[in-house]
């Protein structure tokens, strides 16, 4: 069974932030990009990350399963005690081949299908975002580490919407519309959950498909900033079930007593 402790936290971290200098060596010349079966992009930089972050982790951790985006075919199952690595070598490739600096390497260690531990670095801008249960939230920008916590949003006020830059919805706009005062923000990849864990934005409604591997670090980062990753059912984004790699459409949240549910349920 693989423990969560401190060292173990800051070796997924080292793991991650290597990954990030490997991503960036390939973003600093030309890269091919091939599509995949599901239409979706890849680059050298996704498999020279998910390589690298698979063989750190079973050096780490040598019998707890890998569930990676870039080989789900060699994934085993979730072990005895129902734990496995959950890893995004690249989550926003589109924004990596647009070259915006909006993509991540995510990894989460799952324990009876919750994220109890997750790092999310984003080498372009060299900011790290760790947390585990009991452990706090954090997030690291260059040689500068802050504690991290969601912000309570207040009926009424401005509210500060993030949303994906390159994957829209209907849903979306007719979402906004209700909302008189709002400022929205585009971003890529699972930073947006990130903005919602350090108070930077109220709510990232997804309202279209993702995969477990997208969510699951940065919903641990935002679970234990005191914030909310709930389906439009109003229950925790689970990761229990890897025969459904995709995600329902979901709500991320700060603080705040408002029925963001209850908003949705009529339009989706
Ligand atoms: N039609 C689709 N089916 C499944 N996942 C999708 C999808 N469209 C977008 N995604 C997911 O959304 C992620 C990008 O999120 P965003 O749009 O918020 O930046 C992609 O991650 P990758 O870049 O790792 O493929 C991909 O997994
Ligand atoms: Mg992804």
């Amino acid at each position: 069974m693989q423990e969560v402790n401190e060292s173990v936290l800051a070796e997924v971290e080292r793991i991650a932030r290597k990954a990030g200098d490997l991503i960036m060596e390939v973003y600093a010349r030309d890269f091919a990009v091939v599509d995949k079966d599901d239409k979706s992009p890849l680059t050298e930089a996704d498999a020279r990350a998910h390589s690298f972050i698979v063989s750190e982790l079973k050096a780490l951790s040598p019998v707890t399963p890998i569930l990676s985006e870039e080989d789900v075919g060699s994934f085993t199952g979730q072990d005895k005690y129902y734990q496995y690595w959950l890893v995004d070598p690249l989550d926003g490739t589109k924004e990596f081949i647009k070259r915006n600096g909006e993509f991540t390497v995510n990894i989460a260690l799952i324990d009876s299908g919750k994220a109890i531990l997750g790092v999310v670095y984003a080498p372009a801008i060299d900011v790290l975002y760790s947390a585990a249960q009991g452990f706090g939230a954090k997030k690291v920008e260059g040689n500068e580490t802050a504690s991290i916590s969601v912000s309570s949003y207040v009926q009424g006020e401005l509210c500060r919407v993030v949303g994906s830059r390159s994957h829209g919805s209907d849903a979306m706009g007719t979402f906004l519309q209700r909302l008189p005062q709002h400022q929205m923000v585009a971003m890529g990849s699972s930073l947006k959950l990130c903005l919602i864990a350090e108070g930077k934005a109220d709510i990232y409604p997804r309202l279209g498909p993702t995969s477990l591997w997208d969510t699951a670090a940065a919903q641990c980062v935002v679970e234990v900033a005191g914030g909310k990753v709930v389906t439009l059912a109003g229950e925790p984004l689970g990761y229990g079930n890897t025969s459904k790699i995709l995600n329902p459409y979901f709500l991320a949240t700060g603080a705040g007593d408002i029925d963001w549910v209850g908003m949705f349920s009529d339009i989706v």
